[in-house]
């Protein structure tokens, strides 16, 4: 069989391609200036359909991005193009053409057929350079192979051939605007995808870009401008009771500096604990670090009472019974949980807590207490679940953790922060955030109960429950120090700076 490649370029083959400007670690995370809501392919399928530029010329605008991303990345090398039935084929024909254009060898091979209808049956039209059998062959030959396969709604899993294909690419894989088969509404691919390690993605990140194992398989993620029109995108989103954001400085705001010269993000935070003093005590002591103004750590036993009076000298240290301080409405809110037992007493002490009026952060121990009875956490401000006490309390999160954490968050009336490498914040209104800043590193005992302090800090200070949950995670996820051998302490330490991180991007 000839070489097409080579007969078509006559000085083919070049060397394998590599990143040009070593983007491929910094450039891992998002730029600030990205917008932040994210659009299911649905939704930016109504934009399209709404918006006044016609397809064929976002399309144009779409091909375009990709090839020049395909030139700031990679050295002109053999490429493949891997072109689907549908439009995303189509903006793989338009990059194949200007890639080819640039001097670049390039060949494109059909899934099945050519795209047969629309202006990605145009660009096939428009084609002129070789086509090559679809084959792990000739994947295996290309030095770089764009994935224009499907985007980001599949009907139906990628066929194994296909799956073949990819995975035998001889290079990097560079993905139009998803992985294919990767849903870009969830996150999760539909049967299974292969990596890319760039992601040309347009007009808006979907959440299947930041959500898992989504953003993990998008390798690096470049968002293009392609001309849709704001009024088009704002329209689509009218339609969408879930609007979904991801989560940045801009979705909230830290509370000002106040003029009058009083601290900022000041208010009362009281953390209750008994038994597992460590755990209150870290929520205490990030509780202060994240700026609350005083700190009771109201013990629920004796014991516990001298294990805070001797481990945490900054903070208010009550005895018990902590009941005795849900009168003080200057105590106004509540973080229950972090080193409480999952017992009558802890739903005892959230139901005084939730009926005295106070903000209520239900973690660990308060919410076991409600495992199979939720309906029992009503009343509570935010509530922190990692996915067991998910499990525990609404069951499984099962593949959709945005839906999930809407689910649980309609149900029991609390902003729910569904904990994982990509929480997900849920508000009852179907405000949604998923978080994208936390290292591996956050992945170690007490880190929870780290996020439980800030959490109720920024409730505190005054923020709605949404922001605050919001910002708390996001300072988590900035305080802590990259790398091995981090502590749950070491997150704490680094708040204060999170905190200015914050401001500065204000
Ligand atoms: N606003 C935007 O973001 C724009 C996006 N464009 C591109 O348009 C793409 C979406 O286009 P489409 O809606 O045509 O979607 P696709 O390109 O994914 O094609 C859908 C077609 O693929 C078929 N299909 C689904 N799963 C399959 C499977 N597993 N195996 C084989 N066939 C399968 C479907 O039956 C349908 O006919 C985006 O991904 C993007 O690349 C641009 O062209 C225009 C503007
Ligand atoms: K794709």
């Amino acid at each position: 069989m000839p070489d097409l490649f080579s007969a078509h370029h006559r000085h083919a083959p070049l060397p394998s391609p590599r990143l040009s400007d070593g983007a491929g670690g910094r450039g891992r995370s998002l730029r600030p200036d990205w917008p932040l809501d994210l659009l299911t392919p649905a939704a930016m399928a109504r934009a399209d359909a709404a918006s006044s530029v016609p397809v064929a010329r976002l399309m144009a605008a779409a091909g375009r991005a990709v090839a020049r991303a395909a030139m700031a990345r990679f050295r002109p090398c053999r490429t493949l193009v891997l072109v689907g039935p549908g439009n995303n084929g189509g903006d793989g024909l338009v990059a194949a053409r200007l890639l080819e254009g640039a001097g670049w060898p390039v060949a494109v091979s059909f899934m099945a057929a050519p795209p047969a209808a629309g202006p990605a049956a145009e660009a096939a039209a428009r084609w002129r350079g070789p086509v090559l059998p679809f084959r792990p062959e000739e994947a295996a030959r290309a030095g770089l192979v764009i994935d224009a396969l499907l985007g980001g709604a599949p009907s139906r899993p990628l066929a194994a051939g296909a799956l073949e294909v990819l995975r035998a690419a001889g290079g990097p894989v560079l993905a139009v605007d998803v992985p294919s088969g990767l849903d870009g509404t969830t996150g999760q691919p539909l049967g299974e995808a292969v990596p890319a390690a760039l992601t040309v993605t347009f007009a808006r990140l979907k959440p299947g870009h930041l959500l898992l194992p989504g953003r993990l398989l998008c390798g690096e993620l470049h968002l293009a401008d392609i001309g849709l029109p704001e009024e088009a995108i704002a329209e689509a989103l009218e339609g969408e009771g879930e609007r979904s954001f991801r989560n940045a400085p801009g979705l909230w705001h830290l509370p000002p500096e106040d003029p009058a010269g009083h601290k900022y993000r000041r208010g009362h935070v009281v953390v209750a604990g008994g038994a597992m003093s460590g755990a209150a005590r870290l929520a205490a002591g990030a509780a202060r670090r994240a700026g609350a103004g005083l700190v009771t750590l109201a013990a629920l036993s004796a014991e516990a009472a001298a294990a805070f009076r001797a481990g945490e000298p900054g903070a208010i240290v009550a005895d018990p019974p902590a009941e005795a301080l849900l009168g003080d409405a200057r105590r106004g809110t509540w973080v229950l949980g972090p080193g409480l037992p999952p017992d009558d007493a802890a739903r005892d002490l959230l139901a005084g807590a939730v009926r005295a009026g106070r903000s209520v952060v239900a973690d660990a121990g308060a919410l076991g207490a409600f495992a199979g009875a939720p309906e029992g956490l009503r009343g509570a401000a935010i509530i922190t679940p990692h996915a067991g006490e998910f499990a525990r309390l609404f069951g499984e999160v099962g593949p959709d953790r945005l839906a999930a954490a809407r689910r649980a968050a309609c149900q029991t009336g609390a902003v729910t922060v569904l904990k994982g490498p990509d929480t997900v914040i849920a508000a009852p209104d179907g405000r949604a955030a998923v978080n994208h800043n936390a290292p591996p590193s956050l992945a170690t005992a007490g880190t929870g109960d780290v996020l439980a302090g800030i959490t109720g800090a920024m409730l505190a200070g005054g923020m709605p429950p949404f922001e605050a949950a919001c910002a708390a995670v996001w300072l988590q996820g900035e305080a802590a120090p990259r790398g091995a051998g981090v502590l749950a302490e070491d997150v704490m330490e680094g708040i204060p700076g999170a905190l200015s991180r914050a401001d500065r991007a204000r």
